[in-house]
This record gives structure tokens, sequence and C-alpha cells, in this order.
């Protein structure tokens, strides 16, 4: 075995070349960093005023920040896989079975269709089908999910192979014929089926009933099941458990006589009483019906819209995990989440370039990248308290257990949640689980193939992307105060440098200390003729020169030259850190806060999946969706007036006082505030479509800045 890996290689890995480069550069950084924190220490002990406290504690932030931040660029190293290679070292019957997740919780905010099309290439995958079984987990309990599905599974038997016999790579229906489809002698019979489905499908959630005849008629307990489970009594968040065998590869063919792969529908019960645990909850109640159904020893988590974009990937997991040298101690290969669908300059930084490109990448230069919620293959044992890996037939008894394994009642009295299957307590059930499973010693891999394995949808209005944010930024907060905290156990318990990863990701929502600091302070004591930093000529004024250039141009290499993003994609993803931080964030610290002391109950607001004609017109063409009255855009536009309202203050103290020299940092921050403010002033002045911000908002903030303004004259004296 040692030998045949050795002459066919499966996997390579090698540091990135810049790696000494970035730690020297860390290293002066770090020396300027400690001489401005000295020197605040200085101002505070020899002349405190709130004001050198609250710029001393920006600066503390953005330094601690800072620091965890470079343990990502520590190590960082880039894999390469070579799944043409396996077949030389595993025979395709010794590959292990494969059980595949895909979570659905609403379908209004995730239409059916586009769950049927995330699971069509992942039925299509280019593996054995007698090995493959994929479950659909519906959190919204909806039976249009259910027909989309009995529909899709008829059309499978079709799709599957088509896709095979010609090789096609976009196995995903709606991408396959959206794009320029190869065109093959029946090729038109399948999209004529597509489209019929698709229609079916559709009528199907206008109307919200379900036809008598449909495809796929002849089993008709098909149709029985909606009139057993959707009783009057059915509700979204209160119903018993469904689950529907919608293609059992031991007795389902496809349209050339091959095996089917398995296809099961489940909705796990859910009663008004008890809390359900959101994602994480749906994904235990997954490894336990799965864990009695097929028992596979590999599985793959996807979110309802992270489709398949290449056939081979389970086979580039597999190098890893069929590796005969791999390492006994991994447990899970993540591909990173990409996204499709961005507009030109990604107004809304939704790449997470720097995450999915270079900090991942760091981690998996340490222990392993985290797992991103999907797109993650996971060893069953690792994750899950089943270890034998027995096969398992689908049988009554069979079908008995795992109705009990998905009942609500089930996890009473047990680990589930906190030692077993994916974490619960946090809204980030993702980075949460990575973390937990790294502190008990497992590894993971990022696999970052050429050509994405996954693509997924992002918000596309500037509210859904504050909204998910801010339900980040909640998550990470609930990772750091919690017993098993990344700075005190994690340190303890795996590489130091890792568990720094993790607290850095899990304080993010602090970056809004510094952020608000800077978007209000400097701009207040201007439009008080206050000045507050040193002048152009004293040492400190090069100081934060140096600081401020330092981070934003490494930052900005790192996006564009390592990572190999646009320049406007940078200034979006800068303009949005901005904006995060000064409203996902502080919202989230807010809203976490008042949870912990039970005065609110946040719960897991899913992220539409759909868009509006007009608006997804605005958002081609790179305009900011404001359009509703969201609380978390009051933030941001009183900031953007308050630069404005600053700026034309400290250019009258230049021309009419000639104070150039004494307020030149903060006209020079105000200024650079007001062109990441560009958007938010067309929002509110200058546009006229649906997508403006609307006039209760710029008029809130207009009196807010009024009365900012009022108060502070008192204050400064
Ligand atoms: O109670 C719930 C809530 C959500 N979901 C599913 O979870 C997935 C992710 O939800 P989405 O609204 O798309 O959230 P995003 O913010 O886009 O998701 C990111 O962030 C989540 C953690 O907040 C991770 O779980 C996801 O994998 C990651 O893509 C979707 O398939 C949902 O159907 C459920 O199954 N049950
Ligand atoms: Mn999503």
């Amino acid at each position: 075995m040692e030998s045949l890996s050795n002459t066919f290689l499966l996997h390579s890995s090698k540091p990135l070349s810049h790696t000494s480069l970035t730690r020297i550069f860390g290293l002066i950084y770090t020396t300027a960093i400690s001489i401005l924190l000295l020197r605040h220490c200085r101002t505070l002990i020899y002349s405190p005023s709130p004001i050198s406290t609250a710029l001393f504690l920006a600066d503390f932030v953005l330094a601690f920040m800072w620091l965890t931040c470079q343990c990502f660029h520590w190590n960082p190293i880039r894999r390469q896989v070579f799944q043409e290679n396996l077949q030389q070292v595993v025979a395709e019957r010794e590959y292990p079975a494969l059980d595949v997740f895909i979570c659905t919780a609403d379908p209004t905010k995730e239409p059916p269709i586009g769950v049927v099309n995330t699971a069509m290439p992942v039925l299509a995958f280019d593996y054995p089908t007698e090995k493959l079984s994929v479950y659909v987990s519906d959190d919204g309990g909806s039976e249009v999910t259910l027909y989309a599905f009995m529909e899709g599974a008829s059309f499978a038997k079709h799709w599957i192979p088509y896709c095979k016999k010609h090789d096609i790579v976009d196995r995903s229906p709606e991408v396959y014929f959206g794009s320029d489809p190869a065109w093959f002698p029946e090729t038109d019979e399948i999209k004529a089926m597509y489209e019929t489905m698709k229609s079916r499908v559709e009528t199907v959630v206008q109307n919200g009933c379900i036809p008598i005849k449909f495809e796929g008629n002849t089993q008709s307990e098909f149709r029985k099941a909606f009139c057993k489970y959707w009783t009057p009594e059915f509700s979204p968040r209160n119903h018993p458990t469904v689950i529907q065998i919608l293609l059992d590869n031991s007795v389902d063919k496809d349209s050339t006589g091959g095996v089917m792969p398995n296809l099961i529908y489940l909705s796990r019960q859910k009663s008004n009483h008890k809390p359900h645990n959101f994602k994480a909850g749906a994904l235990n109640v997954l490894l336990r019906v799965s864990g009695v159904m097929t028992n596979a020893p590999i599985v793959l988590l996807l979110d309802c819209d992270m489709y398949s974009n290449d056939p081979q990937t389970p086979l580039r997991a597999l190098c890893y995990f069929m590796d005969p040298n791999a390492d006994p101690k991994l447990g899970f290969v993540q591909f990173p989440q990409m996204i499709n669908g961005i507009n030109k300059k990604d107004i809304y930084a939704s790449e997470f370039r720097l995450e999915t490109q270079i900090l991942s990448l760091g981690m998996d230069g340490l222990r392993g990248a985290q797992f991103m919620g999907t797109g993650g293959f996971f060893r069953r044992r690792v994750i899950s308290i089943r270890n034998d890996s027995k096969p398992v037939r689908i049988s009554q008894d069979v079908l008995a257990s795992a109705y009990q394994a998905a009942s609500c009642n089930y996890e009473d009295n047990t680990k589930w949640g906190s030692e077993i299957g994916f974490q619960y307590g946090s809204m980030t059930e993702d980075i949460y689980t990575s973390f937990r499973l790294h502190c008990e010693g497992w590894k993971s891999i990022l696999c970052n193939p050429k050509r994405a394995a996954f693509l997924g949808g992002s918000p596309s209005s500037l509210n859904d992307n504050l909204t998910q944010m801010k339900r980040w930024y909640m998550g990470f907060l609930d990772i750091f105060f919690n017993k098993y905290c990344p700075i005190t156990y994690g340190v303890r318990s795996m590489n130091p440098l890792q568990a720094l990863c993790y607290t850095h990701y899990s304080l993010r929502s602090f970056w809004s200390i510094p952020i608000i600091v800077y978007a209000f302070l400097p701009q207040i004591s201007l439009v008080n003729s206050f000045p507050i930093f040193q002048r152009v000529s004293e040492g400190g004024f090069f100081l934060y020169a140096f600081l401020f250039l330092g981070a934003y141009g490494k930052d900005f290499l790192d996006f564009v030259v390592v990572a190999g993003g646009s320049m406007q994609r940078w200034w979006s993803y800068q303009r949005m850190w901005l904006i995060w931080g000064l409203s996902s964030c502080p919202f989230a610290l807010l809203e976490w806060s008042l949870k912990s002391v039970g005065v609110s109950t946040f719960g897991f607001n899913v992220t539409s999946k759909t868009i509006d004609e007009e608006q997804s017109g605005r958002y081609e063409r790179g305009l900011f969706e404001f359009g509703v009255e969201s609380d978390l855009f009051y933030p941001i536009s009183v900031a953007s007036l308050i630069n404005l309202l600053s700026f034309v203050k400290g250019v009258m103290e230049v021309f009419f006082n000639g104070r150039l020299e004494e307020f030149f940092v903060q006209i020079l921050i105000c200024g650079f505030g007001m062109v990441n403010s560009w958007v938010i002033y067309e929002g509110m002045f200058l546009r006229r479509d649906g997508g403006r911000m609307p006039l209760k908002i710029t008029l809130a903030s207009m009196a807010t800045v009024m009365a900012i303004c009022l108060a502070s004259s008192l204050f400064f004296k």
C-alpha cells in the first residue's frame, strides 16, 4: 500500500512563498504598535481625559485584533490534490459510502426548485450510485418542498444517466440549461422534462396545493403521505416527524436500468414547547437518522443553495480520507464556501475573499481550516457516536428507529449538542463545532481546487447582509463567552496560534469600538474646533501614518496580490468593514448582551435566497439597496452625515483661521469617511428609485446629528 501511494501522489502541500516577508513586516508593525500604545499610556498617566481614554481604547482593540490576525499569516499553506490518481491507490469498490445532508428551512425564502437544483448535482456525483444517499432536511415542514422532491426524484432518473453519459460538468439543471449547453440528441427532451417539472413545482408553490396527479404517480403511497402528515393541526413549528424515501437504491432504477442513489426527505418533529436549536439541531437529527438508515462513514453537509459545481468533488475528499498514510486524527475536509452571482464591484463584500483565500489557508497550516457550515466532508465517527461503519439496509424496522431518532424528545438527558454532534448555543454552529473538534485534537484540511467545488448565493440587499452579519457576530460572541473560551480553554487544548485564530473570529464584533470612535470622535471634536491629534510636524503623526498605511496597504496587497481579487472589490470590502463596524457589530453586541440577561430572544433569521426583478436590476448596476426602514441603517447614516458636517467645518477652519496643521489629521479622517459614505449620500439625497434610503431614516439621522452637535458643544465648553 505504502509504495503504491508513493508512486501515485494523492495530494501535496507547500507554504506560501511570501511568508517570511509577511513575518518581517509583522515584526516591524508590532514594534510600531507597541510604541503607539506606550505613548497612549503616557498620555493617560500625565494628561488623562475622556478623549485620550477613548482613543486608547480604540487603538488597543485595533492592536489586539491585528495581533490575533497575524496568527493566520504565520504559516499559510496551499494544497494540491490529484484525484486522477485515486483509482490507482483505492479500487472503486473500496470507496466508502457517502451520506449527503442538504438543509432547508423556509420554502418562501428558499424556493423548493432551488433546493432540488442543489440536490441534482449531488445525486449525479461521479461516485458509485449504490454508495450514495442524499438526505433533505426540511425545517420548514413544507409539503411543497416534499412535492418538489417527488418531482425531482423522477426527473433524476433521466438526469443522472444523461450527465454521466455526456460527462457534463454543470450538473445543476438550472445552471446547465441557463448557460449555453452542449447539444446532444436527447438534450431537447431532457430540457423539456426539466421545464415541465419546474413549472409544475412553481405552480404548486404559487397555489399552495398539491395536485392529484403528478409525475411518478405510479407510487400512490407518495400521495398518501400528504394526507397522512399534513393534517389541519400541522404547522412548521409543531408537527410530527415526516420521513419519505423518495428513491431507494434497492428498488429504483434510472432510465437506462442503472442503480439510483437513495433520496430521503426528512422533516424532524417540532414542538412549540421544545427548542429546536436551528440548523445544528437539524444536522444532529440528520446524523442520527442517516446513522440508522444508511450509516455511511463519510458525510457531506450542504446548505440548500450550495450546489455542487464539480462532480469530482467527493473523489478529491477521498484523496485525503483514503490516503493509506492519512493522519488518523483527520476529522473533516472543508471546501471553501464560494459565492456566485456577485456583481462586479461586489458591493456587499460577499465573496469573503480574505477569509476563504487567505485566513483559512493560515489555519490550514496550523491545525486545520474551520468548518464553514457547508461544503464539509466529515468522518462520521468524529462527529457522531456511531462508530461501527456497518452499512445498513432500509427496512421497516430501520424506519421505525429513524422516526424515533428524529423525535424532539430524543436528545433529552443526552450529550447531543454539547459533546456529541454539532454544537448548540451559538448561531454560528459551524465555527463553534470545528473549534471544539480542534480542541479535542481532531485536524482538518482545506481543499481549494481551481474550479469551485460548491457555489451558493449570498444576500443581495444591504439589510439582509447586515442582518446576516449581525447573526454571525452574535454567534461568535457565544463562542467566546463560554467555558470553552478560545483564549483560555482553546490555547491550552490546541496549537495556541490556532486558538488565537478562533479568538480573532469570535471577537470581531469588538471592531465596533475603534470604528465608532474614529467615525465620531475626531468629527465631533472638529465641529467644536477642538484638535485631538498631533500636528503634522510632530513625530506622532508619522507613527499614525505608518500604522494606517501599513495596515491598509498590507490588507490591499493580501487581497489583490495574494488572493487575486480586484481593486474595486477590495475597496468595497474595506467599506463594508466600516459599515459592519458601525452597524452589525454594535447591534450584535447589544442584542447579545440583552439576550444574556434574558431580555430578548434572537432566532436564526434565514437569509432570503430570492430577489425581485427591480431589486436585482439595481444590484447588477452596483447600487446599494436600502429601501426598507431598518434600524441597522441608522448608525451608518448618522456617521456619514457627521463626517460631512465636520469636513465642511474643518475646511472653514483652514480657510478662515489657517489651522491646517492642527486639524490636518481630523480633516483627513473626515474626508476618508466621506469617500466611504458616498453611496449613503447617494441613497439619501440623489437617488429616486425604490432602493434609496427611506426618508424617515434620513430625517431621524439629521436630527440626531444636530442633537450630537448641541450636546457636544456643552462638553467642549
Ligand atoms: O433553523 C434552521 C435555520 C437554518 N437552516 C439552514 O441553514 C442553512 C444556512 O442558512 P442561511 O440562512 O443560508 O444562513 P447563512 O448566513 O447564509 O449561512 C452561513 O452561516 C451559517 C451560520 O450562521 C452556517 O450554518 C451556514 O452554513 C453558512 O453558509 C440553510 O440551508 C438553512 O435552510 C436550517 O436547516 N434550520
Ligand atoms: Mn446561505
